[in-house]
């Protein structure tokens, strides 16, 4: 038997944490051979909660589930972690967007941040999911000046997977022969899913993208703003497919992605596309070695251009507002 994956798992007893980690544990993030020891870390209210779902996790008997720690102690819990998946956060509620999240969450990812820093194993990667992603990741990130700044992420793959859903319905194909899809920015309403560079069953994405009032009226928008869809429909965040979303780019970021495909994920910018560097931003992605590396060098006409600055702009403004906090 190999030696276990020490997984954290923040925010272990909300909505997400649960849809998520009997997918970690039967190994479905990881892989069918390799064992999972589950970290689960909660603030001291939800310990029970966690505690009731780590009796669950135990009565499933997962062959690959190696052990159940559960703390309320951020550098217990990421004490030797490999894969820490950052969930425990404020939900948004009706009406709230995700700057009104800043202050709340900010002071959150300090701490987390600092405790990778001075405890989580040498390859440690790190996924943000709680919002807001990108910022928490950057804040985060701030705080672990020894970690190497490609191991923080933020979540855009749900929203990826939303895109990738809505070109199928519109182009009448299964998922699986829409690729190349990119959502760039901020996991907001500002994001922009990009499919110009899209191959949609072997057309390009152009050619649905020629139904101007279809992309600007209907397919961004509905991207942009399924998570404030979801919470009205459902009275709650989306919960099966976040955790489905992290399951996939964790499994991407260890496994590699297919040739000829991309993905999305936020990384720590290095200046790729003109954006700032050090800010978070959602970026078209491949995973090779264990490694994100940005699709460079793709042409963005006016239209991308200008929809991607707006995002980034939320970006600067958001990391703006954390530096007067004193959160960076
Ligand atoms: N990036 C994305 O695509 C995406 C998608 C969906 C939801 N989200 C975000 O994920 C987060 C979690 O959503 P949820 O539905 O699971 O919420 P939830 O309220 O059901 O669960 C959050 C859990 O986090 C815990 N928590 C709070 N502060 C914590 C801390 N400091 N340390 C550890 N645990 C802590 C809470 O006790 C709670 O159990 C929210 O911020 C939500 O907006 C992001
Ligand atoms: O939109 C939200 O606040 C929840 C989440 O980020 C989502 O995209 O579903």
């Amino acid at each position: 038997m190999r030696t276990p994956v020490n997984v954290t798992v923040t925010g272990a007893a909300g909505q997400i944490g649960y849809a998520l980690l009997f997918r970690i544990a039967s190994g479905a993030m990881l892989g069918p051979d390799t064992p999972v020891r589950l970290k689960l870390l909660e603030i001291p209210q939800g310990v029970k909660a966690a505690e009731g779902t780590a009796m669950e996790l135990d009565d499933c008997a997962f062959p690959l589930l190696a052990g159940i720690d559960i703390d309320d102690d951020a550098t217990r819990a990421f004490d030797g972690t490999n894969v820490a998946l950052l969930v425990g956060a404020r939900p948004r509620g009706p009406g709230m967007e995700r700057a009104d999240l800043l202050e709340a969450n900010g002071g959150i990812f300090g701490p987390q941040g600092t405790a990778i820093n001075d405890g989580a194993a040498d390859d440690v990667r790190v996924l943000v999911v709680g919002n807001p992603a990108n910022t928490n990741a950057l804040i985060a990130s701030s705080h672990a000046p020894d970690v190497p700044d490609d191991r923080f992420t933020a979540m855009t793959r749900l929203d990826h997977n939303r895109a990738l859903s809505q070109v199928a319905h519109k182009a009448g194909v299964p998922v699986s022969e829409v690729r190349r899809l990119t959502i760039w920015g901020n996991h907001s309403a500002t994001q922009y899913p990009d499919l110009f560079h899209a191959d949609v069953a072997g057309s390009p994405g152009g050619t649905l993208t020629a139904d101007t009032a279809w992309l600007t009226d209907d397919f961004i928008p509905t991207v942009a703003k399924r998570g404030a869809a979801i919470i009205d429909a459902r009275g709650a965040s989306s919960a099966a497919s976040a955790a489905n979303a992290a399951i996939d780019h964790v499994h991407d970021w260890v496994h590699g992605t297919p040739a000829g495909d991309w993905t999305s994920a936020g990384l720590v910018s290095h200046g790729e596309y003109g954006v700032p560097e050090g800010l978070v931003c959602s970026y078209p992605v491949t995973s090779s070695d264990g490694a994100w590396h940005v699709v460079e060098d793709l042409e963005l006409d006016a239209f991308s251009r200008e929809r991607i600055d707006a995002s980034v702009a939320e970006l600067v403004a958001e990391r703006d507002t954390v530096r007067s906090l004193g959160l960076v």
